[in-house]
């Protein structure tokens, strides 16, 4: 394909992954990140697609940013920040398309640990909008030999996929930091995936999308991965250290701890039933001890699998 000019918005784990996938690919790309020597301004100019990799705390304050200064008219929004708005609840390719009403905006996301793709292990993503066109542009912008990159037109399935398994994959932390073996893992994991469903179906989003690589996909990888920052929270708290402790040794964000608070504050409002992530967030705050919110889990009400 022709030479496409990117620019990426946050120089983190991912956003430097995506900026070699792209650069790799022949593309010519320019990274933003706050403390990087190059302006918004320099790094948007004339770019076809810019890319979002920033945390989820950034991503209003920079759409706000990006608002002020020249786009092109056919600029392409790519996300693939995983969290939500601590204030609205809103995903983060929300944000972008009301910030850019009369741009394409596009969800990429999938089962990609960033250390792996650094290493040139091969992987698979979602690319996801509401317009076909952008999203296949983005397709053939990252897809490789090493990269496999399949559309999808659920764009807030798959946005919800990535983020809501973060929450599971701290359960699934604290599940092998307590050495609760293959059969806990696997109850936990599944009954997980029931929960994100059925609060992504409140979203609007499909349940098969929820089946597939970023959803199923990223729940395995990021549950299954010490190199999960998200898992990592979970195993070190199972091994009795502090949230503030280990966040601060953390490489990087682990988006699970903001999107668990948003996630309850949400599934109270509306009623839904969420015991997985409920027992995370008591974690979180303190409430209970890893083995307490396991015992929990274990000892409600017993029910139908399905309420069909
Ligand atoms: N690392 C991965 O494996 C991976 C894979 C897929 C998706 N993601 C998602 O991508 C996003 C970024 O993850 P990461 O691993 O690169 O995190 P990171 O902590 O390594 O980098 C975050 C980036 O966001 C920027 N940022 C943070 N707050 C900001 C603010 N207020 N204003 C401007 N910039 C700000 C930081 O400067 C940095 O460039 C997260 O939502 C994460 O869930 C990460
Ligand atoms: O390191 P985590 O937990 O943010 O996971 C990274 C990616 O989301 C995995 O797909």
């Amino acid at each position: 394909m022709q030479e496409t000019t990117i620019a990426i918005l946050g120089a983190g784990a991912w956003g430097a992954s995506l900026a070699n996938l792209a650069a790799a690919n022949g593309h010519a790309v320019r990274v933003w990140s706050r403390r990087g020597p190059s302006t918004l301004e320099a790094v948007l100019e004339d770019a076809q697609i810019v890319v979002s990799a920033i945390s989820m705390k950034g991503v209003r304050d920079v759409a706000s940013q990006v608002q002020s200064l020249p786009l092109l008219k056919e600029t392409i929004f790519v996300t693939a920040t995983k969290g939500l708005d601590p204030q609205t609840t809103s995903t983060p390719s929300q944000i972008w398309q009301t910030a850019f009403p009369n741009h394409p905006v596009v969800v990429l996301s999938g089962p990609n640990l960033s250390e792996e793709i650094q290493q040139s292990l091969p992987a698979a993503t979602v690319v996801a909008s509401s317009v076909a066109i952008a999203a296949e542009l983005t397709q053939l912008v990252f897809s490789s030999h090493r990269f496999r990159v399949y559309t999808n037109p659920d764009p807030v399935g798959v946005e919800l996929g990535g983020t809501l398994k973060n929450v599971i994959a701290i359960a699934a932390g604290v599940c092998d930091g307590l050495q609760l073996g293959t059969n806990a893992k696997a109850a936990l994991v599944t009954r997980g995936l029931t929960e994100i469903i059925r609060i992504g179906n409140f979203w609007g989003a499909k349940t098969e999308t929820f089946y597939g690589l970023s959803g199923l996909g990223d729940l395995l990888a990021t549950c299954n991965s010490p190199l999960s920052r998200n898992y990592q929270v979970g195993y070190q708290m199972a091994g009795g250290k502090t949230l503030t402790a280990i966040l601060f040794n953390l490489p990087g964000t682990a988006e699970g701890v903001n999107t668990c608070q948003v996630l309850m504050r949400l599934a109270k409002q509306q009623n839904i039933t969420m015991p997985i992530t409920e027992q995370v967030y008591r974690l979180l705050q303190g409430e209970v001890t890893p083995r307490q919110a396991l015992d929990e889990l274990m000892l409600r009400d017993i029910k139908p699998e399905y309420n069909y």
